[in-house]
């Protein structure tokens, strides 16, 4: 059996089916977003959802680079806490390692000392063109990029990002987070406390910017629904049930 790195188990380009790409994405041109004022949504101060703002043939590249990428040297496996306990998703870091058990950012991974892979340059645009869409956030050059696959049964508890540099989250430098595949059902809110969090769900092609007075927000993820990636994904990606998440940010 395949791990769920693959992300693509057993598809082949001949397997395709003829898929019909939703109608509004295809007149667009490249490096065009789909995001028209209707779907920003500001959800509190420093905290925007760019509502399928990834255009179609993006996203089937986003899991073709994540899926490559993945399965190579520095790609997908299963972080652990400190404590030992694995968590609930498959992780690959890119530009630089981030260190689930000590929460810290180095060249390597400690676990196989290879490299983090670069950032490939088309993802970074992708994630600076939603930023520039954003005029209450400063522009990044993203040099560090944690992608994140939940299976079915995935999840990650409330937690901050704070590992980047004092400069960085002193400035408030916003993080841009791309969602693709399945829905999840993503939590924040100002503690830690499940139970007084705001649900949001993130849909394949979102892209959630967190800067400002957000920048230090309580965020996890609760479930991953299942049955929910767009079926013309699928088709042309052969994916397999679960979501990929890309957190981009200026280390
Ligand atoms: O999967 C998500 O939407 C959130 C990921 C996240 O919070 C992280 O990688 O720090
Ligand atoms: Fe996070």
């Amino acid at each position: 059996m395949s791990q769920p790195f693959d992300l693509c188990p057993g598809h082949h380009e001949s397997m395709k089916a003829k898929t019909t790409m939703p109608e509004g994405h295809k007149k667009r041109k490249a490096g065009e977003s789909s995001t028209d004022a209707a779907s920003v949504q500001h959800l509190r101060p420093g905290m925007v959802l760019l509502k399928g703002f990834v255009k179609p043939e993006d996203q089937i590249k986003i899991v073709r680079m994540c899926r490559q990428l993945g399965s190579g040297p520095g790609g997908f496996y299963r972080p652990s806490h400190k404590n030992g306990a694995k968590l609930n998703l498959w992780m690959m870091s890119l530009g630089k390692n981030w260190d689930s058990t000590t929460r810290s950012y180095g060249p390597t991974r400690p676990f196989d000392g290879v490299q983090a892979p670069a950032i490939l340059e088309a993802l970074k645009t992708m994630a600076q063109a939603a930023n520039a869409t954003v005029s209450e956030f400063p522009q990044i050059n993203p040099d560090i990029c944690i992608v994140n696959y939940y299976t079915n049964s995935g999840k990650l508890g409330l937690h901050q990002d704070k590992d980047e540099s004092k400069g960085s989250i002193d400035q408030g430098l916003p993080f841009i987070s791309i969602s693709i595949g399945d829905t999840a059902e993503f939590l924040f809110g100002v503690t830690r406390d499940r139970d007084k969090a705001t649900k949001v769900n993130l849909e394949s092609g979102d892209v959630l910017i967190l800067g400002g007075e957000s920048r230090l927000l309580f965020h996890g993820v609760s479930h991953v629904k299942t049955n929910t990636t767009p079926t013309w994904l699928k088709e042309e990606t052969g994916l397999r049930p679960g979501r990929l998440n890309l957190t981009f940010r200026q280390y």
